[in-house]
């Protein structure tokens, strides 16, 4: 069996709300390492990528936050992640928030020539900084991981794009705005709506977009934001939409997806611990981790 890498990226860059960098800590308490190595696997914790402390921060241009912290901080994780799957381990990244994605990328572009990517989250994070109503960096990560958006953030690890748009699958989008529809409609990456997990049930979604997602690549990379559950579920997010995925959904997508044994590394953001109601969220991402790695009722 494959040995897991976690990596901690503590960042809270991306957004505005504080405590996204607590999500680290507040995966690894609900037992992550624990529960993996009793489904059989040799886990690893490499510890945390390097975030400059938040005195630091400085917003230099109102459209794109904090953007030397997010680029320095996704270029240490994207060598991480390079060097955990060039050498065959399967990474487990855990955020901070959703920008930390494009480093994840950035390092599976580097270790291999195609993969997939499914994108679970209430929104696109396909915004630019000329479409951003936000000027927040963890509504872009997808934009710019297909090669659409600022220099700075496209042209991450000097690899442009990381991942083919005929590749990407959005699952559970129900909050986009209004010109990032229009540029998630130019650009070829295939979306289901929670409007079609209503129509064709997670099952066949999840089985389309993993035939997406895998065909033509060496396997696939998860993105799993857990604001694209209902926040009922997971209620610890800084940017909460009603009408989101049900728990049993979730871990059906995540069945299906370990089933089809292409998983080849997943990063678990936006889990906010200061949002959170006694970390349920916290241990909702270490569950659904679980079960992408094999657990099952019997
Ligand atoms: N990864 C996330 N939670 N992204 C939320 C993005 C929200 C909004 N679309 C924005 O650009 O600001
Ligand atoms: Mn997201
Ligand atoms: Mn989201």
């Amino acid at each position: 069996m494959k040995e897991i890498h976690i990596i901690g990226v503590p960042s809270d860059y991306g957004q505005n709300r504080r405590g996204v960098d607590m999500g680290p800590s507040a995966i690894r308490y609900a037992g992550l390492k624990e529960k993996l190595e009793r489904l059989g696997y040799r886990v690893r914790d490499l510890g945390d990528v390097m975030v400059p402390t938040p005195e630091t921060r400085h917003i230099e241009h109102q459209k794109l936050k904090y953007l030397k912290e997010v680029v320095s901080v996704c270029e240490a994780l994207a060598e991480r992640v390079r060097d955990a799957v060039g050498s065959g381990y399967t990474p487990v990244i855990l955020g901070g928030d959703h920008s930390i994605a494009m480093g994840s990328l950035a390092g599976m572009a580097a270790a291999k020539k195609q993969f997939g990517v499914i994108w679970f989250d209430a929104h696109g994070d396909m915004n630019t900084d000329e479409t951003t109503p936000s000027g927040n960096i963890h509504g872009m990560p997808l934009a710019a991981s297909i090669g659409i958006g600022h220099e700075a953030l496209t042209g991450l690890f000097g690899i442009r794009p990381k991942v083919q748009p005929e590749n990407v699958v959005l699952v559970g989008a129900r909050s986009i705005d209004p010109p990032e529809a229009e540029l998630i409609r130019q650009s070829g990456v295939h979306v289901f709506t929670m409007a079609d997990i209503d129509r064709m049930g997670m099952d066949a979604v999840m089985r389309k977009a993993i035939e997406l997602a895998a065909t033509g690549t060496d396997g696939i990379h998860l993105s799993l934001d857990l604001d694209g559950l209902d926040p009922m579920f997971a209620p610890g997010v800084g940017t909460p939409v009603n009408g989101g995925v049900t728990y049993r959904e979730g871990h059906l997508a995540m069945e299906l997806l370990s089933e089809s044994g292409t998983l080849l590394s997943v990063d678990v953001v936006e889990v906010n611990p200061i949002l959170d109601h006694r970390n349920q969220t916290g241990r909702m991402a270490v569950e659904l981790v679980e079960s992408l790695f094999g657990k099952r009722v019997l």
